[in-house]
């Protein structure tokens, strides 16, 4: 399993959309052949869609030749009610993009006969040739899609009840009220997932910390089935850092040194994170936290989400880039010295 860990929930999905596009465009899909991508829904995909949507607009990727397939649904609720998956995917993707209406593929929660739909919906996924990349996310229990703890590991499409950890996590698109919340989903199985030749799975913020030690430092579990994932031979998680707050330490430098080393072997370079700090480094990134720290107004840049503080500070900071460890020296003076020397050892 390749785990990419990013400081930011923005640098993160823009690390996956980018692996997507990638993908796709790597695979030049035509109508004969098309790309078959498995999609989830959720807030953690969102941005995931945003940059897709911005890739396509800016003519980085076409969909024309991609076939889709959901991974949920809820049960009961109308195509058209604004918290259908449905209505999710056309508000947030399909919407923008070039698909052909006809390559979409979502779960019909309102099917006469709902184990009929699944069945058929397995048979569509086969009749495509399988699902070359399935994206996902997980739910703060570490379900994958509406694989609930408990859920065979093997498991195919079916109708699942929803955990009451799930209903109550999924009334916040409900108002808050949990009578709303369906309590039967369509979902495909963890087999159909492991079926991918590829799965990504984005998980973002502190809520999804226990829940992403599990997927990747406890064993395979059916009490968190986004673990199966241990078991595909390319499954890659993207998070971020608040994501990996329950993790340990040395799980976290462990996949950071990876990446690093692949992007070396790759690029023959040193990588940025890999250059040991320099003092003046030190310095900046101490002014860096001062900055972040002192400041009473954080605006959050509409683009990308940057903490963008206006102080003080930020002119301490401009002073400091530039400067090298000499004239790092020079610029601490010797009431302050003692106490922040420790931050540039
Ligand atoms: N069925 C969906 C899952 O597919 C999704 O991964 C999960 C997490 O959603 P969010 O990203 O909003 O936390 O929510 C739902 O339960």
């Amino acid at each position: 399993m390749r785990v990419i860990i990013r400081d930011k929930a923005q640098s993160a999905s823009r690390y996956a959309a980018r692996y997507i596009i990638d993908r796709i465009n790597a695979f030049a899909p035509t109508a004969e052949k098309p790309f078959v991508l498995g999609l989830p829904t959720g807030s953690s995909p969102e941005i995931i869609y945003k940059y897709l949507v911005q890739a396509h607009k800016a003519g980085e990727i076409s969909f024309a030749n991609v076939v889709t397939f959901n991974m949920d649904e809820y049960v009961g609720i109308s195509e058209d009610h604004p918290e259908s998956y449905h209505s999710f995917m056309y508000k947030h993707f399909f919407a923008h993009i070039d698909i052909n209406p006809a390559n979409v593929n979502i779960l019909n929660g309102n099917a006469p006969d709902l184990a009929a739909e699944c069945a058929d919906y397995e048979s569509r996924i086969a009749k495509a040739g399988g699902i070359d990349l399935f994206l996902g996310g997980i739910g703060p229990d570490g379900h994958i899609a509406f694989n609930e703890p408990g859920s065979s590991l093997k498991s195919r499409t079916r109708v699942k009840t929803l955990a009451e950890d799930t209903i109550r996590a999924n009334s916040r698109f409900f108002g808050g009220d949990l009578s709303q919340v369906p309590k039967q989903a369509l979902t495909v199985g963890v087999g159909t997932v492991m079926d991918a030749r590829e799965v990504l799975v984005i998980v973002l913020g502190a809520n999804k910390a226990l829940a992403l030690s599990k997927t990747i430092e406890g064993g395979v579990s059916q009490m968190w089935t986004a673990s199966a994932l241990q078991m595909h031979e390319h499954a890659m998680i993207v998070c971020d850092d608040p994501a990996t707050d329950e993790m340990l330490v040395k799980t976290v430098k462990y996949f950071k040194s990876i990446e690093n080393m692949a992007d070396e072997a790759e690029t023959g370079k040193e990588t940025p994170q890999q250059r040991l700090p320099t003092k003046a480094d030190n310095w900046r990134s101490a002014l860096m936290d001062l900055k972040i720290n002192t400041d009473k107004k954080e605006q959050v840049d509409a683009e990308d989400g940057e903490l963008t503080p206006d102080s003080m500070s930020s002119r301490l900071l401009d002073s400091a880039i530039g400067m090298n460890d000499r004239k790092m020296d020079d610029f601490l003076f010797d009431r302050m010295g003692s106490r922040v020397s420790t931050f540039a050892a």
